[in-house]
């Protein structure tokens, strides 16, 4: 579904990615983990084609078609949905407005807004409030939901877990579970990684803008070295 290869990345002259490659395949949930700053949202963000950073080489395809370079709405088009760091909500949209920024509210295919309340309720009820009036939990919900409506097949999720409650957190990976087993895959930086454990197939470690490690979920939770020598945890 997605491939990345040999990405080369540059905030300015510093060479921030180095060479990453990683897949994921149709209905996989792969999972991106690293300590801070080894360049998880930089390869998010390459993907997605937002500057910066700079991608100066390498490729990125998905379905099998080279989308480097593309301007991140029609990355968007062609099925890759973006769920960014910090949610980005528009403080004074209504939760209905989000959702119908990109596809008009009578749109009956796909992921339509009654579809979205059904999979989120709690948004529902929420809908007439405004970004600024949501929890933190309600944002993400938001985040997700508005990056459904594009009908994706591949989203990209860059720390959905991140300041939410651990029941929250609890929820966010039940609605991964029902994202994946409805077809789409998934690619996900996550800091929590017993969060990142407990939803995905498979995991990258990524160390000073490299892959370092590749390994199923099961395997990398069963192998505390490398979960120590690469995450510091112990
Ligand atoms: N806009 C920017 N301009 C310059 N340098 C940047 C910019 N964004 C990130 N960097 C640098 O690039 C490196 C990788 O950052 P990135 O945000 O990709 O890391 P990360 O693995 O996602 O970290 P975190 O888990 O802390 O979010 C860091 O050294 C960071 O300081």
């Amino acid at each position: 579904m997605l491939e990345v290869a040999d990405i080369h990345s540059f905030y300015g002259e510093a060479h921030v990615l180095q060479g990453a490659s990683l897949t994921v395949g149709k209905s996989e949930v792969v999972a991106l983990l690293g300590r801070n700053g080894m360049g998880k949202t930089t390869l998010i963000r390459s993907v997605m084609g937002v500057s910066p950073p700079n991608v100066r080489s390498g490729q990125v395809t998905f379905k099998g078609e080279a989308i480097l370079g593309l301007a991140p709405h029609l990355i968007a088009k062609r099925g890759v949905g973006y769920v960014p760091q910090g949610r980005r909500l528009f403080p004074s949209l209504t939760v209905t407005e989000h959702l119908t920024v990109l596809k008009p509210a009578a749109a009956t295919h796909g992921w339509t807004v009654a579809k979205a309340f059904e999979f989120f309720p709690r948004l529902g009820e929420r809908r007439y409030h405004r970004g600024n009036q949501l929890s933190g939990g309600e944002r993400q919900m938001l985040a997700v939901a508005r990056a459904l409506m594009i009908d994706p097949e591949l989203i990209l999720m860059d720390e959905p877990s991140e300041g939410l409650a651990p029941v929250m957190v609890q929820h966010l990976e039940g609605i991964i579970a029902e994202l994946k087993a409805a077809g789409l895959s998934i690619l996900l930086v996550e800091q929590n990684l017993y969060s990142a454990l407990a939803v995905a197939d498979r995991v990258y470690i990524l160390e000073t803008g490299r892959v370092v490690h590749e390994a199923s979920a099961a395997a990398i939770g069963a192998d505390p070295e490398t979960l120590t020598q690469f995450l510091g945890v112990h």
